[in-house]
C-alpha cells in the first residue's frame, strides 16, 4: 500500500501510529477476538488525522502496510486504500473526545452473545465487580458501570446518532455495544484503550455466568 502523508505529519509518526495499531491487532487476533476479518482499530495521529485498519484484512495478520491515514471527516488521507467501513465510529470519538487517542473494537464470542441477551434491555448494567476499577474514573465496585447496546444497522450515521444521542444526555460512555456485531471503547492511550477492553471482555464473560447458573 503506498501512502503519501501530509507534509505536517513525519514519516516517523506515522509508522509508530501504523506499528502500534497492527501490532494491537495481532494480539487481539491471537484472544479469537477477531474473527473472520472483522474488527478494527485506530490512533490518533494529530488532532485532526488518525490512523485505522484497511477495510476487509484479516486483523491477525496485519502490518504497518496494512494501516492508512483518515482525516476526522473519515475520507482517506494520500492512499486510494479503503478505511474500515465502521471509520465514522472511530472518527466520532476523535472528534467528540479531543484527549482520547485510540478506539479498539472486536466481535469476541462473549462480546457477540452478551449484546444479543442484553439487548432488550438497552444496555449490560454493571455492578459489584472489583474489576470494574479498570475503567478510568471507577473507583468502586459499588459504582454502576452501564455498557448501552445500540441495534446493529449498516448505516453508520444511524449508529453515530444513537451514541451522541447517549452522549448528548450527559451520561457517562466508555465502551457500548451493538447488538449481535461487538464492542467499541477507547481510551487516552493504548495501554488504558487495552485495559478496558479486557476488562470489559471479563465482566461480560461474569455477566454471561451468572445468567447461566441463576437458570440452571
Ligand atoms: C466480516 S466482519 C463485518 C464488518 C465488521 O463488522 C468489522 O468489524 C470489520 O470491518 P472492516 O471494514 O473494518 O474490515
Ligand atoms: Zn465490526
Amino acid at each position: 500500500m503506498s501512502q503519501t502523508l501530509p507534509a505536517t505529519i513525519p514519516a516517523s509518526l506515522f509508522e509508530q501510529r501504523a506499528d502500534a495499531v497492527a501490532d494491537a491487532a495481532r494480539e487481539l487476533s491471537t484472544l479469537g477476538w477477531t474473527p473472520a476479518t472483522s474488527s478494527n482499530f485506530s490512533m490518533r495521529v494529530d488532532a485532526d488525522h488518525a490512523a485505522i485498519t484497511i477495510s476487509g484484512r484479516h486483523k491477525g495478520r496485519l502490518g504497518r502496510d496494512d494501516i492508512m491515514l483518515i482525516d476526522l471527516d473519515g475520507n482517506a488521507v494520500g492512499t486510494d486504500a479503503r478505511p474500515s467501513a465502521e471509520t465514522a465510529l472511530h472518527t466520532q470519538v476523535y472528534r467528540r473526545c479531543p484527549e482520547m487517542n485510540v478506539v479498539l473494537h472486536t466481535h469476541s464470542r462473549t462480546q457477540s452473545v452478551a449484546s444479543r441477551l442484553f439487548a432488550a434491555e438497552g444496555a449490560v448494567r454493571l455492578q459489584g465487580w472489583e474489576l470494574q476499577k479498570a475503567i478510568t474514573g471507577y473507583h468502586t465496585h459499588e459504582s454502576v458501570l452501564e455498557i448501552p447496546v445500540f441495534p446493529n444497522t449498516q448505516h453508520m450515521p444511524e449508529l453515530v446518532a444513537r451514541v451522541n444521542a447517549w452522549l448528548d444526555a450527559g451520561k457517562p460512555l466508555h465502551a457500548y455495544l451493538i447488538d449481535g456485531h461487538g464492542i467499541y471503547t477507547w481510551g487516552r492511550d493504548m495501554a488504558e484503550t487495552r485495559r478496558h477492553l479486557e476488562a470489559l471482555e471479563f465482566l461480560l464473560g461474569c455477566e454471561l455466568d451468572l445468567k447461566k447458573l441463576r437458570a440452571s
